[in-house]
């Protein structure tokens, strides 16, 4: 797979060539292009001139059929999209193919269900008094917003790129999006699908490269975008908002994350513990979902924090960080966490292998206890295979504590007492609470974060009023 812009209809490997590298063993498997100022505007011209042609002509039933036929499309091409992903990841195989890519094609056939069946509203209004027949009929008509800026994350490359070209393109946008710099492969291979689907040059396009003062910020900069959705870490976010508030263009954000789990003395004690090691150790803790912070009740808590433990041991077949400075950045957190006073009950290091992989970006999954909130290990996001887990002992406690952070992404809460459960749940400040469970997903339901975790919510109607403009019409009768 050889990484290539897609403007207009046109593959190119035009600009500066920079590395891709295996995060497995760490040497490099190819060349991605570094798009140019230039390139990018042609990207977003191509993008306004394909709203003022045909694809701005195309109906909902058009748009959603043609979503139908990018994903049959992914789907024809499975394997090598599985590949594509676990070559740029490093992340497990069993993870590509029953997650990412699975999850895109899902993307694409949900919002063309969606978007094809919903309904507008019209209110028959009376004006008592009014000449005529003193009646009016108001009705709800939506247009697209315009250019949509898509930047990208390399954690869930093709599920969160296609997360929010799906709802874009369902609207009637024309899309120009720009892939993680670490994962631009299975972004090439769905230009490849769209352009064989026959959506109408423009209408999507795809530039590589870098994000800060390179084409991710050539892009959300650009005054010929009319919005942008946007998916990593918050700082980024508050830079991409700098940059959007010159020309007052709408933003969608899902950011970081510093997500609690608050344990029950009540739960039951072996469901939480393989929940909790799937959702801090899933993808080497590298989904913005992840576990970081973990509140056990003060009864259960050693035999919690034993068994755990014994989960992170027990990790086999686990990925790699993204890259050396991802894999550096976690590794001094473990340090941090040492000097900041922690226990570290399993893990803290790097693992060794005796093959290729000791060349790799591998990171030990890690237990960490003993550190009190305060502590920037506790505070602030890692992004890796890590934890810590501290004790409570009264319900409120436990909120307080989840709640006392910056971020508000998700959060999972095991208990067996169902009243408890729903007390919880909805005092704790995040965009998504599992209760018993952890990243059980219907397309349907609002995806986002509070506070430093987003602006704005992801899935179902929510999506597709993001990327459309309501408009209310009023006609005298
Ligand atoms: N909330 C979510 O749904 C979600 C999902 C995945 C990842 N994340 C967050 O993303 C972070 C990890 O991903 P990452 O390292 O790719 O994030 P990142 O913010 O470094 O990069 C994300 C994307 O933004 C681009 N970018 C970077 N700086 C930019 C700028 N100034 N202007 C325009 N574009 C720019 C990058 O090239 C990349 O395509 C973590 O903080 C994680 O929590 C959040
Ligand atoms: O890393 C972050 C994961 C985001 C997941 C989704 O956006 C989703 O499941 O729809």
């Amino acid at each position: 797979m050889k990484p290539a812009h897609y403007v207009n209809g046109v593959f190119s490997t035009s600009g500066a060539a920079f590395p891709l590298r295996s995060p497995v063993d760490g040497n490099q498997m190819g060349v991605v292009p570094e798009a140019t100022r230039e390139t990018v505007d042609e990207a977003v011209n191509a993008a306004g001139a394909a709203l003022a042609g045909a694809w701005g002509r195309t109906d909902v039933g058009e748009r959603c059929a043609l979503l139908r036929r990018i994903a049959d499309g992914v789907e024809a091409r499975f394997e090598e999209f599985v590949d594509a992903e676990v070559a740029d990841t490093g992340k497990p195989r069993e993870l590509a193919a029953t997650v990412d890519i699975p999850r895109a094609i899902g993307n694409f056939r949900a919002y063309a269900d969606l978007a094809y069946g919903r309904p507008e509203r019209a209110y028959p209004t009376t004006v008592p008094g009014w000449s005529g027949s003193g009646q009016a009929l108001n009705y709800t008509v939506r247009r697209p917003l315009g250019v949509v800026a898509v930047i990208s994350p390399w954690n869930l490359p093709l599920l969160l790129l296609t997360w929010k070209v799906a709802p874009a393109l369902a609207a009637g946008n024309a899309v120009v999006a720009k892939p993680s710099e670490e994962t631009p492969s299975t972004a090439t291979l769905l230009a490849e699908v769209i352009d064989a689907a026959g959506l109408p040059p423009g209408a999507f396009n795809l530039v590589h490269g870098h994000g800060a003062n390179a084409a991710g910020e050539y892009l959300t900069s650009h005054p010929g975008v009319d919005a942008i959705a946007f998916t990593g870490a918050s700082a980024t976010g508050a830079a991409i908002m700098r940059n959007a508030a010159d020309h007052v263009t709408p933003v969608s954000f899902e950011l970081g994350g510093k997500n609690p789990a608050l344990v029950f003395a009540d739960a039951d004690l072996a469901e939480a513990v393989e929940g909790t090691a799937r959702s801090t150790f899933t993808h080497s803790g590298q989904i913005c979902l992840c576990t970081e912070r973990v509140y056990v009740q003060r009864p259960v808590y050693e035999e919690f924090v034993q068994a755990l433990a014994e989960r992170a041991r027990a990790q086999r077949d686990y990925g790699p960080m993204i890259s050396a400075e991802h894999r550096d950045k976690v590794l001094s957190y473990y340090r941090l966490a040492r000097e900041e006073g922690a226990t570290v009950v399993a893990g803290g290091g790097v693992p060794r292998f005796g093959d290729e992989r000791d060349g790799g970006f591998y990171v030990e999954p890690t237990v960490l206890t003993g550190l009190p909130e305060s502590a920037r290990t506790v505070r602030e996001e890692i992004f890796g295979p890590v934890c810590h887990v501290a004790p409570f002992d009264e319900e409120d406690e436990a909120v307080r504590l989840a709640n006392d952070s910056p971020y508000g992404l998700a959060a999972t809460v095991w208990t067996t007492d169902l009243s408890r459960a729903h007390r919880v749940a909805p005092r704790v400040e995040a965009g998504i609470v599992w209760v018993n469970c952890w990243n059980l997903r219907d397309l349907r339901t609002p995806f986002g974060g509070v506070k430093a975790s987003g602006i704005g919510r992801e899935g179902g109607e929510y999506s597709l009023d993001f990327f459309s403009e309501p408009v209310n019409v009023c006609v005298k009768i």
